[in-house]
């Protein structure tokens, strides 16, 4: 693999599947969307609803049953190859940030994956709106990353509305060859206001500074709270993650699996200015918490697979993280 920074192909060396809408489940359809790119809507009975773009495998949309959209999408993100779309919830892979030869977060937010017909048996009971997709490499893209793997993504959606991504990673060389990546689920969470935003969960956690050449640090012992940029990739970090926005007295809880690290990221106004696909403003309504394996890079020999799940819920902020399981109250009630 050469050294220096290599731009992925675009997006056209992969071929595209336009699966028939008969291919889903009641609860999934087949849709265009911006740019008449394809995407799949996920419904629930009550209303909650989630959809997802076959380009980056990239969900968009994440509305709770009363419709209100949950994730932050710019009002500037560009719909087409090779951008990938500014929001939702990218994926980083094979590499995160600029941590290896790749671009930036790897090229798997920049390629168009299938429909996945006959996934293999999923381990775990799922929800009954769900979608799989697959992504394999193109040549252009073993040129760039000289392995063979599938990929394979499940996007599910609860009967309570709960977002639940699982990605299965498999090592397909016929070479005998290992490799190692690092993975995030790069989700922009949309806030009413970043100044009146806590995050819970990662006090007293050490962490890199991206703004810091990447230093380590240790977190203080208290919620964290933002009033400048932030870019700190928190290390051996909790299954469970909390996200409290004051005004709209919501809590976002992150629940992951294969995950060990988080990523908390807001540009603030000035880096928000320098973001062509971003509004000046909207750093002010948006905050990334991205589940993700960074510090020990995951490395599978030929036919091991990773499994890596984050399952995000909303849920009213009287339920501080620590003490009470939302879920479990909720059904109580
Ligand atoms: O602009 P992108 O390539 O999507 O990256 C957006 C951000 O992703 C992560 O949060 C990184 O930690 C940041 O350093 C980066 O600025």
């Amino acid at each position: 693999m050469s050294s220096e920074k290599v731009s992925s192909s675009a997006a056209t060396s992969t071929t595209t599947f336009t699966p028939s809408s008969g291919a889903f489940s009641p609860h999934v359809e087949l849709a265009k969307g911006v740019n008449g790119l394809d995407k799949l809507v996920l419904r629930e009975f009550r209303g909650s609803s989630a959809e997802v773009y076959l380009y980056g495998g990239h969900v968009t949309s994440w509305k709770n049953d009363h419709g209100e959209e949950l994730l932050f999408v710019s009002s500037k993100a560009i719909y087409k190859p090779p951008k990938a779309i500014r929001g939702g919830i990218p994926i980083c892979f094979p590499q995160f940030g600029s941590l290896g030869p790749l671009e930036q977060h790897g090229f798997a937010r920049n390629r168009f994956w299938a429909v996945d017909t006959d996934p293999p048996p999923f381990p775990t009971p799922t929800y009954r709106a769900f979608v799989d997709l697959i992504l394999k490499p193109s040549e252009e893209d073993i040129k760039i990353w000289p392995h063979s793997y599938e990929f394979r993504l499940r996007v599910a959606l609860g009967p309570g509305g709960d977002l639940m991504l699982t990605s299965r990673i498999r090592n397909t060389n016929t070479d005998g060859k290992p490799f190692t990546f690092t993975f995030a689920y790069h989700t922009y969470f949309s806030v009413s206001d970043i100044s009146e935003v806590r995050v819970e969960g990662l006090e007293t956690l050490d962490y890199f500074d991206n703004l810091k050449n990447r230093e380590r640090f240790t977190e203080q012992g208290d919620a964290i709270t933002f009033e400048s940029e932030v870019d700190k990739i928190y290390l051996s970090t909790p299954t469970k993650i909390a996200i409290l926005d004051h005004e709209k007295k919501r809590t976002f809880v992150i629940r992951k699996d294969g995950l060990p690290d988080a990523v908390v990221w807001n540009p603030w106004d000035k880096k928000a200015k320098a973001i062509s696909d971003f509004g000046d403003d909207e750093y002010k309504h948006m905050l990334c918490v991205e589940a993700a394996a960074i510090e020990k890079p995951i490395t599978l020999k030929p036919g091991e697979e990773w499994k890596g799940r984050q399952e995000l819920s909303a849920v009213p902020s009287s339920y501080c993280s620590g003490q009470l399981d939302p879920q479990k109250v909720l059904q109580s009630s």
